[in-house]
């Protein structure tokens, strides 16, 4: 089985090119591959296949499918920096044209874009509060806003630096406000366009980036001065992204890079 692997801002994925759809990707396949020692190691896994092959998408207007897995093989709705991970490979192997082309997620079509200085940008959407909802982290309870990004975030505030939370363990939160699990963002607005984030996700436990986290983050960030747009910087353990939140969407921009490639000797 071929493989390549890739990162944006070092939260990072293996891409298995499937175009014609011809790989069953079970979850215990998928951990064993996202396994750091035992396997490849990632983040989590973006199947590359057509969207025309898989009948959950078989009808949406692009023609490839993000099939976006965690690293304990579940399924997500989106994936922000996978997202733009899996336009560099579209754009990098000649499967995409264009510097702006749509993809399809479980979450929707979302447009990417190749930017002239390398970065990949794409179109996440208008961001959804749905509430507040509170968190414990070593101890310490935070609140923050629930926000869907497609998949569910909880983005809190802790107004201090992020740099001391231990994010090893799993963060308690509200299982009938997340029934399906949650991703969790700690973040420290410093002004009012940049912040320092930790995330940790539902699925791959803390990671060094997360581009829905980075975007729930923006909109958290900006609602402790009563703001719904703006752009903003978001700092992450892995690099930096930016966040446009506009009226009627949201952008996500950084780097994506392809760092490998080769033949999987794991066996299903
Ligand atoms: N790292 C991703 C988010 C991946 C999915 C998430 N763990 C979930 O289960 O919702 C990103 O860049 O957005």
């Amino acid at each position: 089985m071929h493989f390549l692997k890739g990162h944006g801002t070092e939260n990072d994925f293996v891409i298995l090119p499937d175009p014609d759809g011809e790989l069953d990707l079970t979850a215990s396949f998928v951990a064993r591959l996202c396994d750091r020692r035992a396997g490849l190691g990632a983040d989590g896994v973006l199947r590359v296949v057509r969207a025309k092959q898989v009948p959950e998408v078989a009808g949406e207007p692009a023609e490839w499918f993000m099939d976006y897995r965690n690293a304990d093989g579940g399924m997500a709705e989106m994936c922000g920096n996978g997202a733009r991970v899996f336009a560099r490979y579209l754009a990098d192997a000649g499967l995409a044209q264009g510097d702006e082309f749509d993809i399809v997620t479980r979450g929707g079509v979302r447009r990417v874009r190749m930017e002239p200085d390398g970065e990949v940008s794409v179109e996440m959407g208008k961001p959804v509060v749905l509430g507040s909802s509170v968190t414990s982290v070593g101890g310490q309870e935070y609140e923050g806003l629930h926000i869907s990004m497609g998949n569910p975030h909880l983005a809190c505030s802790i107004g201090d630096p992020v740099t001391h939370l231990d994010l090893t363990h799993q963060p308690t939160f509200d299982p009938a406000v997340f029934p399906s699990g949650v991703n969790i963002e700690l973040f420290n607005a410093v002004g009012t366009s940049r912040a320092v984030m930790r995330v940790h996700e539902r699925g791959s436990g803390e990671t060094r980036s997360c581009g829905t986290g980075a975007v729930a983050t923006a909109v958290a960030a900006a609602a402790l001065s009563g703001e719904t747009t703006g752009t903003w910087t978001i700092e992450v353990p892995g690099g930096t992204l930016t966040v446009v939140l506009d009226e009627e969407t949201s952008y996500l921009r950084g780097p994506a890079v392809i760092v490998a490639s080769g033949e999987l000797m794991l066996a299903e």
